[in-house]
């Protein structure tokens, strides 16, 4: 069976394309890489929060979902927003890459305790750092990997801050100078994975063989609470949420929270259950979060990025 994949063309979209036909061509099936342009990719001079995170790396690459030109699109799981348009699902996951966050710097004597300047445009990492590492500056910086260190390099920035699995498949772990605790920086959700979307048109044969060749149960599981987590507070990429979940045998853990985007106020919680409830504990999580001022929280943010 032939699959057709379709990716953005960025260096990183492409790794993880290959990744994924190397793994359906290894189960014996023929699969072919078809590139897409998108929004996202065009538009390269304003922070993506403020394009309006949805589906700007998607819109595109759906469109030929549905028309059948391609039967699966490859993606970073951490850039799917939490409710797909009516007829998508994701239908695999692969297995994830450390979680974790990293500053990348040509400067090995890159200090925290100082007063640098980092480079993200991550609202999740901004916030983080104004409450962890409040004399430590941002500045805005997009483009994918090669262009951020360029601008780096031109002296936009000390340092930048991106997450491992990206830097890692890009081959720039020689210019990792830390990694961030999980425990200050935890992750976006599903950061690290790589998810398959398909039309729910595509046949149930192609599901299969991309399931089986594909999806990682673990992580699958984790990403299923961390998704019913993202999609019960409404948010999309662009928003400072966090949530992260790790199994142990049977039982899932997740810790997920909200950061405010003046990094002031900072509300985590922790929940274990049985990996049975992974849905379930997203939804309580979420709850607490709003319940104990996340609710406040995302008002005010929606209000801010709206203006
Ligand atoms: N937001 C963009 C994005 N989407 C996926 C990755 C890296 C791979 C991953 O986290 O799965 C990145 C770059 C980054 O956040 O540093």
């Amino acid at each position: 069976m032939k699959i057709k994949i379709g990716t953005r063309g960025s260096k990183l979209a492409l790794w993880q394309a290959y990744f994924v036909q190397e793994k359906l061509v290894k189960a014996g099936h023929e699969a072919e890489i078809i590139t897409i342009d998108t929004k996202g990719d065009k538009i390269l001079d304003v922070a993506i929060s403020k394009i309006g995170s949805k589906g700007v790396f998607t819109e595109e690459i759906e469109e030929q979902l549905a028309s059948g030109a391609i039967d699966i699109a490859v993606h970073s799981a951490k850039d799917m927003q939490s409710k797909l348009p009516e007829g998508f699902e994701l239908i695999a996951f692969s297995e994830r890459e450390k979680v974790n966050d990293v500053i990348v710097s040509s400067n090995t004597k890159i200090d925290l305790k100082q007063p640098i300047t980092l480079g993200t445009s991550s609202t999740r990492r901004i916030a983080t750092l104004k409450h962890f590492y409040p004399h430590i500056k941002t500045v805005d910086i997009r483009g994918n990997l090669q262009t951020r260190i360029r601008k780096m390099e031109e002296g936009l920035c000390d340092a930048i801050l991106l997450a491992y699995a990206g830097v890692h498949r890009m081959e720039y772990d020689d210019k990792i100078v830390h990694s961030l605790s999980i425990s200050e920086f935890v992750p976006a959700v599903g950061q690290g994975a790589i998810a398959i979307e398909a039309h729910e048109q595509l046949s149930g044969e192609k599901k299969q063989i991309v399931k089986y060749a594909i999806n990682h149960k673990n992580t699958a599981d984790c990403l299923t609470a961390e998704r019913a987590y993202l999609k019960y507070m409404d948010g999309g990429c662009s928003i400072p949420v966090f949530g992260l979940a790790t199994l142990q045998g049977n039982s899932i853990e997740m810790e997920a929270g909200i950061i405010s985007l003046d990094g002031k106020t900072r509300i985590s919680f922790k929940l274990t259950d049985d990996v049975s409830q992974a849905e379930n504990l997203g939804i309580l999580l979420a709850k607490q979060v709003l319940n104990a001022g996340g609710d406040k929280i995302l008002k005010e943010i929606k209000q801010q990025l709206n203006k």
